[in-house]
């Protein structure tokens, strides 16, 4: 039988349909008075993702978008990683975005991220139940006996740590600081101990991170795969403390001591089981990722500026000096009053760019200051091109503390932390946990940093680690002489026959770092 009539029908209706779609669409779109951003979509399927990845290994990340603002202005569209994208350089249609609620955008993430974060993880749930748990969260680290609990453990993790280093050795800035703000975190989280079970989790957690940007490709001995399993073994650990948690009705105290009683606590059966232990190692990342890359930048930026780590250190050892005189020790609000140590860190995230954007899908064709963002798309705020931006900072690129001393962190022309609400609610605790390993990392170690380099992608970490060289101070509130010849030694000028004692700034490089006028505003 000749079924070329059928074919030639279904081909026709086939067309009808697609010239349709096509066509109410294009109605659609010319319902708004906003064209689409400038910009071009590159090649088939691939997009612009090559040239947006060679530049994220750059060390200019930005200058993909650099190019572009130039041809297309501040907001402009792609496509990178699969999807048409308008990318947003402008701080107030990012401020929008950001702003934004699940019936506008929902927040996108690529496979391997939402595989391994599982669905009911809070970076991917939306709506109420995402308030809920954020608001949740957010109050809880912002309790005073929290910030009090963080501090104590804080001071003494690290200062088991600090013991054992050793005069003139290397230590690894970065490793150490992802140990102990882990191990904080933990303690935050599920109040576990460090030990044998730590330990464990630490060893299981490295594998389930490896794979959060990888190949979605999960077959046996594929990352993805191997991290899949990491993550089963961590919810079977989570989810026994969860069961002996509810069996010992812990949950009943006034006082929750960690996150895991706050959720049991809640009366709205909205937190599953799965939902706790989904939560529960989604809020371990930032212990082994953004927090130690606050600290590790901080001491690269301030060892390649000795006018600002003489400053710093000034600063830390006055509180340290006038503590000690009281016999006091020091709480949270001592470390979070020091203003200066917050305008290094301040600057810190405005330079270093821990996070570099966020990523948004939008749920229906929006129209932001004349600009189109269709249905589907999806919207990449990149916050390094706005905290690098010449039209908001002077001399972008310099590291300088000082420019926040009458400066509001609270503008939209700041956002390392996010805004809206989604805006991270760990910001407190990261300043809190950064600002304690400075303090007594300053105030009781000279050190040289070796040549180390950062490198922006697929996440910021420092290439060697941040390796320096340490000596430990003499007890400066016994000794005047060292803290006279404090700013000399952050100058990098060798002490007279002890060379190795000599400074803190980055090796190889003193002579120039001495040239220091420059650096101050
Ligand atoms: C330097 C350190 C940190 C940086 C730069 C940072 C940055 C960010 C950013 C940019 C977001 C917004 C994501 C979005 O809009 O999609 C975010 C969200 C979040 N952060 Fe942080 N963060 C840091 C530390 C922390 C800490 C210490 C915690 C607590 C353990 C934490 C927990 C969270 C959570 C739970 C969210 C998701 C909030 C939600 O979607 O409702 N962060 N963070």
């Amino acid at each position: 039988m000749d079924n070329s009539w059928i074919l030639g029908l279904v081909g026709t209706l086939l067309s009808f349909i697609l010239l349709r779609k096509s066509l109410r669409a294009r109605i659609n779109r010319s319902r708004y008075r906003s064209p689409l951003p400038l910009g071009t979509l590159g090649w088939p399927l691939i997009g612009e993702t090559f040239e947006f990845i060679s530049c994220a290994y750059s060390d200019h990340p930005e200058s993909f978008m650099d190019k572009r603002r130039l041809m297309y202005g501040k907001v402009f569209k792609s496509h990178i990683f699969g999807n048409p994208t308008i990318i947003s350089t402008d701080a107030e249609v990012s401020k929008f975005i950001l702003q934004s609620d699940a019936k506008v955008f929902v927040p996108f993430y690529p496979i391997s991220i939402t595989e391994l974060m599982g669905k009911s993880s809070i970076l991917l749930i939306n709506g109420s139940l995402q308030r809920r748990v954020h608001g949740l969260i957010g109050s809880f680290f912002k309790s005073p006996h929290l910030k009090a609990q963080i501090t104590q453990d804080m001071q003494k993790y690290m200062q088991e740590s600090m013991d054992t280093w050793k005069d003139n050795h290397l230590i690894y800035i970065q490793d150490e600081t992802k140990n102990i703000t882990f191990q904080v975190l933990v303690k935050t989280l599920i109040s576990l101990e460090p030990g044998k079970e730590m330990e464990f989790l630490n060893q299981i957690f490295q594998e389930f991170i490896a794979g959060l940007i990888s190949l979605p490709v999960k077959i046996p001995g594929s990352q993805l795969y191997r991290s899949l399993q990491a993550k089963k073994r961590m919810v079977m650990l989570v989810h026994e403390i969860i069961q002996d948690r509810r069996r010992s009705n812990s949950r009943n105290s006034r006082v929750p001591r960690d996150v895991l009683d706050v959720f049991l606590s809640d009366t709205s059966e909205q937190l599953t089981d799965e939902l706790l232990s989904d939560n529960m190692i989604d809020l371990m990342i930032p212990g082994k990722d953004s927090v130690p890359l606050l600290i590790t930048l901080a001491i690269k930026y301030l060892s390649d500026s000795p006018i600002a780590l003489h400053q710093f250190k000034e600063e830390n050892m006055k509180l340290k000096r006038q503590k000690s005189k009281l016999g006091e020790s020091l709480c949270w609000s001592d470390y979070m009053d020091l203003q200066f140590t917050q305008n290094v860190l301040t600057e810190t995230l405005r330079l270093g760019n821990i996070i570099i954007g966020v990523m948004r899908k939008a749920m229906k064709d929006v129209e932001i200051k004349g600009y189109l963002i269709p249905k589907g798309w999806c919207a990449l705020t990149y916050f390094r091109s706005i905290h690098l931006d010449e039209q908001h900072y002077d001399r972008p690129y310099q590291f300088n503390p000082w420019r926040w001393q009458d400066k509001d962190t609270g503008s939209c022309n700041f956002t390392p932390f996010g805004g809206g609400q989604r805006l991270c609610p760990g910001l407190d605790l990261a300043r809190l946990e950064a600002s304690i390993f400075l303090h007594h990392f300053v105030t009781q170690f000279r050190w040289v940093a070796e040549d180390d380099s950062v490198i922006n992608f697929p996440t910021v970490r420092l290439k060697n680690r941040m390796p320096v060289r340490i000596q430990r101070r003499f007890n400066v509130m016994h000794d005047p002489l060292s803290l006279s010849l404090s700013f000399i030694v952050e100058c990098g000028f060798p002490l007279e026959g002890n060379e190795d004692e000599s400074n803190s700034v980055t090796k190889g490089t003193k002579t120039e770092r001495c040239s220091f006028k420059e650096d101050k505003p």
